[in-house]
């Protein structure tokens, strides 16, 4: 898709978000730009502390003491042409839009749960937390349609069980159920799929390929597996060190990679359905963000590196149509 015929449902301009911590103010994020096109599948990918996770809760602003959004312009569009400011939503209106219109998984669904209670509660609930149904009965009922669109097995069964009852599939099935009770346009899922078998992981992302379809939803994917990025991703935006190194069109990504980090990725990965968790072959650490390197902040593990890259950070710039790199030896030609 090329950045001319993107229909955006969220965009984000120079992010900056930082974590005021006794050691120090951690940089977390750092300038980033970026924008979701409606209907697509976009990937955050990139090694672990790059800033992923942050950049994401960021976009409804679920950044809490010590961290803060020090910067940037965040704006969501429920539909072409309206433009809603998130940055200026009151606490209130944030809380419809969590939930109503992007909604979160992450790679817990223990954690997303609360044990207590059954599934089809805790299905029941959120719609009348959110006024789609008018008593909580209404809610519990209605749980079984919703457990069966996650293709849960024998879902009036399971609309009785306890969190516990269920397996880690399962139980992030409810948790899929749950955030798409609501009928959200946006979908952010952060690792869904990390913490379970590898033959269920493919479960789930079928299922929310498929989810994705039938409720014409937006997807915002973050993943450290290239696997996934491969399979599932429309667009793709390669962090580090707090940074968008590289965006891209799927294909054109793995195909001809810009950034020399995003290339020492790939080849650290020569399968890409193998996981990313350590670089061995890129030398050197992410860089601590309380002091992060001057100029391009890979430069120090940069083989490319040369005066410039110390002294003046890169910007991203667009190379050939939907595919931007921040480097200054691509400058040099
Ligand atoms: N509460 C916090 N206090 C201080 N620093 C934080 C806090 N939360 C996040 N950070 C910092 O923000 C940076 C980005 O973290 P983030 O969780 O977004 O990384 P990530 O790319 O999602 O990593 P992972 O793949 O491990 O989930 C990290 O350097 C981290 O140390
Ligand atoms: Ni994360």
């Amino acid at each position: 898709m090329s950045s001319g015929d993107c229909d955006p449902i969220i965009e984000v301009e120079n992010l900056k978000v930082y974590f005021y911590t006794y050691a120090g103010v951690v940089k977390a994020i750092e300038d980033v730009s970026f924008r979701i096109c409606r209907g697509e599948t976009y990937c955050l990918v990139g090694e672990t502390g790059c800033g992923k996770s942050v950049t994401s809760r960021a976009l409804t602003r679920l950044i809490y003491p010590p961290g803060r959004i020090v910067e940037g312009k965040i704006y969501y569009y429920p539909e072409p042409g309206k433009r809603v400011d998130i940055m200026s939503l009151s606490v209130k209106e944030l809380r419809r839009l969590r939930g109503e219109e992007i909604a979160y998984i992450f790679q817990d669904p223990s954690a997303a749960l609360d044990p207590l209670y059954t599934i089809g509660y805790q299905v029941g609930e959120t719609m009348l937390a959110h006024e789609r149904v008018t008593s909580l009965k209404e809610g519990v009922r209605r749980a079984v349609g919703v457990l069966k669109t996650v293709l849960m097995p024998d879902p009036e069964k399971r609309v009785k069980s306890y969190p516990h009852e269920l397996s880690g599939g399962m139980k992030q099935r409810g948790v899929i159920g749950i955030s798409l009770s609501n009928r959200p346009k946006l979908l952010i899922a952060d690792e869904p799929t990390t913490a379970l078998d590898v033959t269920i992981q493919a479960q789930i992302m079928d299922l929310l390929t498929e989810l994705k379809k039938r409720h014409g939803l937006t997807l915002l994917l973050i993943t450290h597996n290239l696997g996934l990025v491969a399979e599932y991703c429309d667009r793709v935006a390669v962090m580090y060190a707090g940074n968008i190194v590289e965006e891209a069109p799927v294909e054109e990504l793995f195909k001809n990679p810009l950034h020399p980090y995003t290339r020492a990725l790939i080849k650290a990965v020569p399968n890409p359905l193998a996981r990313i968790d350590n670089l061995e072959h890129i030398p050197g650490t992410v860089p601590n963000l309380i002091k992060p390197p001057p100029g391009c902040r890979f430069h120090p593990r940069c083989p490319l590196a040369f005066d410039r890259c110390s002294r003046e950070r890169p910007l991203l710039k667009e190379y050939s149509p939907g595919h931007k790199a921040s480097c200054w030896a691509l400058e040099k030609g």
